[in-house]
């Protein structure tokens, strides 16, 4: 990952200014899925790219040592050797950005990558995941075990009573305290959109967090009724290149959260690199959360190299 941001003292009278225009805002988001999207090699290269971009996820109740460890060799092997090697892509690392688990299951993670000599790494969500509505004290703790157990990326939830009732400087102190447990791992901020109200919060809580030192914000916890959307975005990455022309640092972006297909994946790179440029556009500063994203990319390379579909079981999944 990048030099860290190591964010700002808390600018509420900025935050107070925001306004957002919903119909600017849904106006560009269709503009951008209207986007035509580049094809055969050239579509090939940025599904590639999508997968090394991917935190490919399982966030379930039974989750086991076993499936963990079928999502870290599928992490390392995104993509079959036989496909990659037609592309001369064989040789060139081609994994994906982490893979991200409950904070139960950071230890068994860390275990799998070690044992197959791999450097991927493991993030986990924390503080009381999806929800936040635990006591701060046992969100923070969260974050300290799963750091200890090996996770080099920790994906936090806001409190969204705090953005709810515009409690600014307290989200901003809680987030702060996080970023501090986390200590060197790196810390992703979900706002957890769907349940944040208006686009104007949005760009609030998008601010907030990173003036408190997220390394990344983060649409969804994947467990909202509304998730990662094109328009929550659009607000999110401008406020994203805002604080960029404010400060200097530059915060990377998460969409996460039903996304399922190739083709979301080419529009999300899309926005990405028109909202933000290519510095955004690495693992780095970009990620997709996915939990069953990649089956689709994979198929779709598959049809790229032998020019036709291939089974689901044709293609070992996680
Ligand atoms: O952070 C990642 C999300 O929880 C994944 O959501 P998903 O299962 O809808 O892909």
């Amino acid at each position: 990952m990048s030099a860290r941001n190591p964010g700002t003292k808390l600018d509420l009278e900025k935050i107070f200014k925001v306004r957002v225009n919903t119909q600017a805002v849904l106006k560009r988001a269709q503009q951008i899925q209207g986007q035509k999207i580049p094809k055969k090699q050239w579509q090939a290269a940025w599904l590639l790219r999508a997968v090394t971009c991917i935190d490919l996820t399982t966030l379930a109740g039974d989750d086991t040592p076993s499936n963990v460890h079928r999502l870290c060799l599928k992490a390392i092997q995104p993509v079959r050797y036989d496909l990659l090697k037609k592309m001369d892509m064989h040789d060139k690392g081609v994994t994906t950005a982490a893979v991200c688990v409950y904070p139960s299951r950071v230890a068994d993670a860390v275990k799998s990558i070690k044992a197959a000599n791999s450097s991927l790494p493991v993030a986990s969500v924390a503080t009381g995941f999806p929800a936040g509505q635990t006591p701060l004290e046992t969100r923070l703790q969260e974050v300290r075990m799963a750091v200890a157990d090996g996770a080099t990326e920790i994906d936090i939830v806001i409190n969204r009573m705090l953005a709810l009732t515009g409690q600014w400087e307290a989200m901003y102190d809680e987030i702060r305290q996080f970023r501090e447990a986390c200590g060197d791992a790196h810390m992703k901020t979900i706002l957890a959109i769907g349940e944040l109200g208006t686009l104007t919060n949005v760009y609030k809580a998008s601010l907030v967090a990173m003036m408190a030192g997220s390394d990344f914000i983060k649409t969804s916890t994947g467990k909202e009724s509304v998730n990662a959307t094109y328009p929550v975005a659009i607000v999110m990455v401008r406020a994203i290149r805002d604080y960029f022309l404010c400060t200097g640092h530059k915060v990377g972006f998460k969409p996460a959260g039903g996304i399922r297909t190739a083709q979301e994946s080419l529009v999300w790179l899309t926005l990405i690199k028109e909202e933000l440029g290519n510095d955004w556009l690495c693992p780095r500063m970009f990620r997709l959360g996915a939990s069953s994203l990649l089956a689709d990319i994979e198929r779709q390379i598959y049809h790229h190299v032998t020019g036709q579909y291939a089974a689901y079981h044709e293609l070992p999944m996680a």
